[in-house]
């Protein structure tokens, strides 16, 4: 598990995050979904230590992660997948890694294996494609075993194959029960990845929420198809619904469950053709959410 209080970091005069507050639970993907600049990266580095917050705390598995007495068995995390010695081999760098942390050969195999770059264990680093070097960024974060993993937008800059491996990856590491916090400026992408979402905007928290739930609150209104359109309209009138014409006829109700609107017209003898519950896409409900972060950074922007 994580948790982040109340968690502020400023650059001198820039306020990157500002009294920000969410939990990443375990067995879930967490999607941390913000614009560049929003402060996701920021947030990142603090739960790893390796920035210091203004105020505020981040705590992995109850504790600040500089307390964690061996960090790696605990918690990995992908940041920068280009950051690695190119001369080295896959297995090497691996090696290394595992060896100054008391981690045996047998898994630095293991690893390799489950990111399907056994293959390739003996070949320098410096001429993996991006997709490889990420499956090596992750191996490297999964060699202790860790119960909780952080991934800095993953999936930038994959070919759609990269994509999905990834997007499979961290759901198959939720489903054994590990805590997946993976951060994304596309909703699209945390739309078929994610269970749970966190939305930042400018440093601050806009909404802490599951996928189903964002869908849920985003409901525009239902679609309602019937031979007897004054009929329904005035008996859905009648019990306080919003009731519009659409251009082809159809009714667009809002502030009625389609279940009621169905009991309604049943009621009334009313004939049904059709009756649609539509939401707002996930896309829609995103922009609309951090609509004023935007609008704010661009007012910014100007100024300058
Ligand atoms: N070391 C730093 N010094 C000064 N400002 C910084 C530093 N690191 C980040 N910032 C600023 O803090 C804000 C948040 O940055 P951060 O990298 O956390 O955002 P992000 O959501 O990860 O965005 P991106 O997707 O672009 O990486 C930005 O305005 C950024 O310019």
């Amino acid at each position: 598990m994580i948790e982040v209080r109340e968690l502020t970091k400023r650059y001198g005069p820039k306020t990157a995050v500002d009294g920000l507050s969410f939990t990443v639970e375990p067995g879930r993907v967490t999607g941390f979904l913000g614009a560049n600049g929003a402060g996701k990266s920021t947030t990142m580095r603090a739960i790893l230590g390796l920035d210091r917050p203004t105020s505020g705390e981040t705590l992995v598995n109850g504790r600040p992660y500089t307390s964690i007495k061996d960090p790696m068995f605990e918690v990995g995390a992908l940041l920068d997948a280009g950051a690695v010695h190119g001369g080295r081999s896959a297995f090497n760098h691996l090696r290394c890694l595992a060896v100054s942390n008391g981690i045996g050969g047998k898994r630095v195999t293991e690893v390799l294996e489950r990111v399907g770059l056994a293959g390739v264990a003996r070949k320098r680093v410096g001429g993996f494609s991006l997709g490889m070097r990420q499956r090596l960024g992750i191996a490297a974060a999964l060699l202790g075993d860790p119960g909780v993993l952080m991934f800095d937008e993953p999936v930038n800059g994959l070919d759609p194959e990269g994509i999905r491996w990834i997007r499979e990856f961290m759901r198959a590491l939720a489903a054994e029960g590990r805590t997946v916090l993976v951060s994304s400026h596309l909703m699209s992408e945390m739309a078929l990845t994610a269970d749970h979402i966190v939305i930042i905007g400018r440093g601050k928290l806009i909404t802490e929420t599951s996928m189903a739930d964002l869908a849920q609150r985003h409901k525009r209104d239902v679609l309602v198809r019937t031979p007897q359109v004054a009929e329904l309209k005035s008996a859905l009138a009648e019990v306080g619904a919003t009731v519009s014409v659409t251009e082809d006829a159809a009714l667009s109700v809002t502030g009625l469950e389609a279940a009621k609107i169905g009991e309604l017209a049943f009621a009334r003898g009313v004939v049904l053709h059709e009756m649609t519950p539509r939401t707002a896409s996930l896309e829609e409900a995103y922009m609309e959410l951090t609509e004023d972060s935007v609008e704010y950074r661009a007012k910014e922007w100007s100024a300058a």
